[in-house]
């Protein structure tokens, strides 16, 4: 018995298996139906798509042989792989030196007849063989030998797809994986802002003053006019309808006019003036020197703004404005411009009340 030499490009012939990752793998009907149709045209019991491992042979798919892989020194398939451009015909093992004491000759599963077609990879290495066996010596017509070997070029498809398909799901898994990274950063990257922006007492949407600065700089204010025996108004500003915007285009939309109006807001006020979000799509305007009269002007203009406004949706606001009395307190003061202000919603929007 003649065992079978190894291939001269045999590492990279064994790299080249390893990624086809189909070793040890279940049987599949596509593969099991291709060896059927090549014993079915061949007329052969036996036949098997066997991988040449570095020391086995193992059988994708097998075909009226019991075991799933056996010893590469005694196995026909690793002659047949020597030369990836021969369909290897063995008529009659027992006329055969390198196969006559064959213990798969003398012994199961009896082998007599072989024909190996060498599966070979678009790189040129050979994987292993589409082989049809026989427990008698026979023939193979040229019709069957070409069938053999294009059945085999099947085969490399079959694993070629196999790969492709593994490294597509491979490119997907990364692919979800960076977008995951990429949204937590982001995330993150939000978090840190939404945590500066309360330091800073920024509101981040807006950029405004938030409203927690914006009540220390109104004791402020107050204390101030008390010592300087200065006017000072507030001024309290809702969007109008601004739940129809939400509704209508989505919490994203609603969102971006805030921001928008924010700017506008930072615009429209005179420098000395401070304006913050108040919660929700209610703002308020510091109006430090201004008393009633020119506070109310000041609101005015602002109203009539922000109608003619170009913003990516159409605003009016509702102002409500309180010029500070002596002695008392933001809560006072605030609650006098809320009460102005739902005097301009009830009386139709889209203008200013001055508290009494
Ligand atoms: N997109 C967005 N919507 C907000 C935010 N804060 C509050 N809102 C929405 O603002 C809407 C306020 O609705 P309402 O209080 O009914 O007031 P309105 O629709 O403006 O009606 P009027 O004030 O009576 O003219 C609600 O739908 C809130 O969900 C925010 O930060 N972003």
């Amino acid at each position: 018995m003649l065992k079978p030499a190894r291939p001269v490009t045999e590492a990279a012939r064994l790299d080249e298996l390893y990624r086809y990752e189909i070793l040890d793998t279940l049987p599949e009907q596509a593969y099991d139906d291709l060896l059927a149709v090549a014993a079915g045209i061949c007329g052969t019991p036996m036949g098997s798509v066997s991988l040449v491992d570095a020391e086995r042979e193992w059988y994708k798919a097998a075909l009226g042989v019991e075991t799933r892989e056996g010893g590469r020194d005694v196995s026909f398939c690793g002659h047949a792989i020597l030369d990836p451009s021969q369909l290897m015909v063995v008529e009659d093992a027992l006329d055969d030196p390198r196969f006559n004491d064959n213990p798969r000759v003398l012994g199961s599963p009896n082998i007599r007849f072989y024909a190996g077609a060498p599966l070979v990879s678009p790189s040129g290495h050979v994987a292993g063989t589409l082989c049809v066996m026989d427990r008698e010596p026979r023939e193979l017509s040229p019709f069957q030998r070409e069938s053999l070997v294009r059945l085999s070029r099947q085969v490399v498809t079959l694993m070629e797809l196999r790969r492709v398909n593994r490294q597509l799901r491979q490119h997907l898994e990364e692919r979800e994986w960076y977008e995951q990274q990429m949204q937590d950063y982001q995330r993150l990257l939000e978090l840190h802002n939404e945590e500066l922006s309360t330091q800073l007492g920024v509101d981040p949407l807006t950029g405004l003053s938030s409203r927690r600065a914006f009540t220390v700089a109104l004791e402020k204010a107050l204390s101030h006019a008390a010592m300087e025996q200065q006017p000072v108004s507030l001024a309290l500003i809702d969007i109008d309808h601004f739940k129809a915007i939400n509704d209508v285009h989505g919490h994203p939309v609603g969102d971006q006019v805030l921001a928008e109006f924010g700017q506008l807001l930072r615009r429209l006020v005179t420098p000395a003036s401070i304006p913050a979000r108040h919660g929700g799509e209610e703002f308020v305007v510091l109006l430090p020197g201004m008393d009633r009269a020119r506070a109310t002007r000041e609101a005015e203009a602002l109203c009539r703004a922000v109608r003619e406004a170009q913003l990516s949706q159409p605003l009016t606001v509702s102002i409500g404005v309180a010029a500070w009395r002596v002695g008392e307190s933001t809560a006072e003061l605030y609650a006098r411009a809320d009460a102005a202000l739902y005097a301009a919603k009830r009386g139709g929007r889209d203008r200013v009340m001055v508290a009494d």
